[in-house]
């Protein structure tokens, strides 16, 4: 099929190469220029494992171009996905703006029948209004062409995105005329030839619902197993016995019960407050959820206070943070919890010597500068001088520190293991001050 990508970021970057990689013939279109013109040289503008592979394998092919100009490429397509980004508004709620803009567009510029997917996350009635934004421009120039839109929430985690994307446990269509179905057969069929069963349609408020229950849900076990955490520390129980316990149970499943310093990303914190939204807007109380960002505001302070509590003055202290991605294998720091760490140990005077495999760049963006705030070329450079080191992204390169190299290298042998990576036993018996997320060696906080 001839498929248009608009946006390409994390989700129609990995979509649009994936689609290629099964034979569809996709174009790509972003505003960007920068990243466009890095696309056309065969270079990924974001790090996602074994993306860039893909991408010039496809480009050879010839089954996938670049283009800032969605003009260029949408008289040929027979479909048109949306993946622009939904931020969150001042409110709360998801901005819909860059979707709207680029139904303008595919109104304005549509030459024949076309199918309009929505793959961005978005609030409920968004593909009603996609459609009568591009029914309001074909009115105007008086146009016959048939557009159908159709929702297709994408479900892919960065660092594992083309897993997600080439092998998905669902896809899921919201159509409300189930004559488009066809469409997404030949599609997605290279997709989910082990079983069809896995495309799932239904209506497209459904379809748009699904996205956001699922990310609430995620969310919501995470934020719990981090209050499970806290009581272990209280009561002398261990979060990782207490979540296998839990996880053998079929009903509750293994997956995403993992206490660590709160969840980032671009997306629940994101998504989560959009759904608050939608809560609120609808009259109906969310009160689970509402729970859900509080706690996860507080796990990420609480990460902050552990390492403040054990030194209780930080002033003048150098502290080496591990990790600066909101989770491994990306170099996306937005909502990341290293960020509201560094800000507070910043806050109380300490110095932070940073380090992170590929997300150094987009944190010092982002964050800004700082005069205790510096880069460290490799993990362990972030370690000399330093009175701490602190594990906040659990990066396969930090799982087996040499602990007696690190030794020479601080001032002080204190670990804070955000992510509970490290044996204690290990860190004890080498003279190491050793804390760690809910298990019986964490020191209790007052
Ligand atoms: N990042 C992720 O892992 C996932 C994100 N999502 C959702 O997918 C959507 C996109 O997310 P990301 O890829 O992370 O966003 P992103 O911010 O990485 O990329 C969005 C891209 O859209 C481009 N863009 C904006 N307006 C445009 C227009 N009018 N024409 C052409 N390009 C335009 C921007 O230049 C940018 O490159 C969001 O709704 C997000 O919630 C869904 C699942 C996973
Ligand atoms: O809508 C989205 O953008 C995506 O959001 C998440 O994917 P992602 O944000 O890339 O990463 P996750 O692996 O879900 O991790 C999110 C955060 O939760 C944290 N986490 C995850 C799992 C866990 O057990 N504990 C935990 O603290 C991670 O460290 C990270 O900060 C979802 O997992 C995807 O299905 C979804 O498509």
């Amino acid at each position: 099929m001839r498929v248009v990508m608009v946006g390409t970021g994390y989700v129609g970057l990995v979509s649009g190469t994936c689609l290629s990689e099964v034979g569809h013939n996709v174009a790509c279109v972003d505003l960007n220029e920068e990243k466009i013109k890095l696309l056309k040289d065969g270079t990924s503008p974001i790090y996602e494992p074994g993306l860039e592979n893909l991408i010039r394998r496809n480009m050879e092919h010839d089954r996938l171009t670049f283009t800032t100009r969605i003009s260029e490429v949408l008289g040929n397509a027979d479909v048109a996905f949306i993946a622009v980004g939904t931020p969150e508004g001042e409110d709360g709620s998801a901005d819909v703006r860059y979707v709207e803009a680029v139904a303008e567009s595919i109104g304005k510029l549509v030459e024949r029948n076309l199918m309009v997917v929505v793959k961005s996350t978005v609030p409920v009635g968004t593909c009603d209004l996609v459609e009568e934004t591009i029914q309001k421009q074909l009115a105007q120039r008086q146009s016959n062409v048939k557009v159908t839109v159709a929702s297709n929430p994408e479900f892919l985690k960065e660092g594992d995105a083309i897993g997600d994307f080439m092998k998905p446990d669902r896809i899921i269509v919201g159509l409300n005329d189930p004559e488009g179905q066809a469409v997404f057969r030949d599609l997605y069929g290279p997709f989910v030839l082990d079983d069809q069963g896995k495309l799932l349609f239904m209506d497209r408020r459904s379809s748009e619902l699904t996205k956001y229950g699922a990310n609430s849900m995620l969310a919501t076990r995470i934020s719990f197993m981090n209050e499970l955490s806290l009581l272990c520390e209280r009561l002398g129980a261990d979060i990782d016995k207490v979540r296998q316990g839990i996880g053998t149970d079929p009903r509750i499943g293994k997956k995403f019960l993992y206490a660590g310093p709160g969840y980032g990303g671009s997306c629940f914190p994101k998504d989560v407050a959009a759904l608050l939204k939608t809560g609120e807007k609808n009259a109906v109380e969310l009160e689970v959820l509402n729970a859900v960002t509080r706690a996860n505001v507080a796990q990420k302070n609480r990460a902050a206070d552990k390492i403040i509590a054990h030194f209780k003055d930080l002033n003048g202290k150098r502290i080496a943070v591990w990790g600066l991605a909101f989770k491994p294998g990306t170099d996306d720091v937005r909502e990341a919890p290293a960020k509201t760490i560094i800000q507070k140990l910043l806050d109380q005077g300490a110095y932070v010597v940073a380090h992170d495999p590929q997300g150094q760049g987009n944190f010092a963006r982002e964050f800004g500068d700082h005069e205790r705030l510096v880069y460290a070329d490799s993990s362990y450079e972030a370690l000399r001088g330093a009175d701490a080191m602190v594990l906040v992204t659990e990066w396969s390169e930090y799982r087996r520190p040499n602990w007696d190299k690190a030794a020479d290298m601080m001032a002080g042998k204190v670990v804070f293991d955000l992510r509970n990576q490290y044996q204690s036993q290990e860190l004890h018996d080498r003279g190491y001050h050793y804390e760690c997320m809910g298990r019986p060696d964490s020191k209790l906080l007052s």
